[in-house]
């Protein structure tokens, strides 16, 4: 089966209750069966309806579970051309971070208190001699 494509434009009308879409990582989901069912609340969902909400779905820190069950509402996906680069998530223990980003921050912990004491003890030298 190939995969329905729709422009932004396209999910942008569906923004009520009986016919809500939201775009999340570039994919469109068909939410009206969902919203009274969406332990976060249907508000939320019924806001973004018609837009964008990979941010809010992120930012959410969505568990495996919440990743698994939103496929069974999945009905497409958006045109190549309008596509967006995917956020990872920052609140998810790390589990998206890129090797880069993980790399990045595990020398920044390491080296971080050092360095604050180093800097500290320079102050002190200054101020006390
Ligand atoms: C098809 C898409 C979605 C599915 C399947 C889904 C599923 C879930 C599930 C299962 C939970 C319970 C907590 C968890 O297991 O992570 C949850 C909580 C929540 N969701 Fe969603 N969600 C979806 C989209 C969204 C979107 C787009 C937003 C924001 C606009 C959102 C906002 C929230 C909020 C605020 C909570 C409550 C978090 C808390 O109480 O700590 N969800 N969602």
């Amino acid at each position: 089966m190939s995969t329905r494509l729709f422009t932004r434009q396209e999910v942008s009308t569906r923004d009520r209750k009986d016919n809500a879409a939201i775009i999340i990582d570039n994919v469109v989901y068909d939410v009206s069966g969902f919203l009274e069912d969406h332990p976060g609340g249907v508000e939320v969902l019924l806001n973004n309806a018609g837009l964008d909400a990979s941010r809010c779905f992120h930012d959410v820190g969505h568990s495996d579970d919440a990743r698994a069950w939103r496929e069974q509402y999945r009905i497409g996906e958006v045109v190549p051309e309008e596509r967006r680069e995917v956020i990872a998530s920052t609140n998810s223990l790390g589990s998206e971070l890129s090797a880069d980003e993980l790399t990045w921050r595990g020398l920044f912990d390491v080296w971080a208190p050092p360095l604050m004491m180093g800097i500290a003890a320079t102050l002190a030298y200054i101020y006390l001699f």
